[in-house]
């Protein structure tokens, strides 16, 4: 059984900035450790505060790598686009940030296998994987659907694969290529940031239905090796 920890806070702004601390101290361990440091961070609308208030942090961003934990199969700057959101805060401090989707796949499978080809060249296994939720209980771009188990059941040595979610969520209605479960939970530190009670809710049903969960934040912490913190605000 996974141990895991909530973080209660205020507001979203006292949330960001608690997960900004701790991230940039698990970078600043992996820097002082090995000389450089590879993190994933969610998309989505809720981690944009702490990409900001980490960003600021005085660190040296050179060595730094950020990978999307998803993203949508969308050009470079669509406002879908993880990595964009990404980019505009990351770049300027000189971090390298970088994309897991490209416009050259014929389609989301083959744009998976892209991701997990070109994630083969990055340092393993990931310092930081800080996750987001969705309402419906996705987490990264791990949706039921076709390509559910695959996420979360694949080879273990697979990083990244091609989603296709069952039900497109209206917000962001396109294929997708996310990390999988594999490459997420053997991170050396595992965090979830989210807000609002509906996320709570699901999640903490997710986490009580543990391995057989049809949410796939409940597949994902099942059977965690290392701690998880769990950060919440209420908006
Ligand atoms: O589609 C996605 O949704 C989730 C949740 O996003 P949020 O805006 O509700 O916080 C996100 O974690 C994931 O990375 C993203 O691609």
């Amino acid at each position: 059984m996974t141990e895991i920890e909530w973080w209660d806070y205020d507001d979203a702004d006292e949330m960001a900035e608690a997960v900004a601390g701790d991230a940039a101290f698990v970078i600043e361990s992996a820097l002082d450790a090995r000389g450089q440091a590879v993190i994933a961070l969610p998309g989505g609308k809720t981690p944009l505060p702490i990409y900001q208030k980490l960003a600021d942090k005085q660190l040296d961003w050179k060595r730094v790598t950020i990978i999307p934990t998803d993203d949508r199969l969308v050009p470079m700057g669509d406002p879908l686009s993880n990595v964009t959101a990404m980019a505009k805060v990351f770049l300027p401090v000189k971090a390298r940030v970088m994309p897991i989707t490209s416009e050259a796949a014929t389609d989301y499978r083959a744009a998976g296998r892209a991701a997990d080809a070109r994630l083969q060249d990055v340092h393993w296994p990931l310092d930081l994987c800080l996750l987001g939720v969705g309402a419906d209980g996705h987490t990264a771009s791990i949706f039921p659907g076709e390509d559910f188990e695959e996420a979360v059941a694949g080879p273990r040595e697979r990083r990244a694969i091609g989603v296709m979610p069952g039900d497109l969520p209206a917000e962001a209605p396109v294929a997708r290529v996310t990390l999988t479960r594999a490459a997420m939970v053997t991170a050396r530190a595992l965090t979830l940031a989210v807000t609002g009670q509906a996320k709570r809710d699901v999640i903490e049903q997710a986490i009580a239905q543990g391995p057989s969960s049809p949410y796939p934040i409940g597949r994902v912490l099942a059977d965690v090796e290392l701690p998880v913190d769990i950060h919440w605000s209420p908006a």
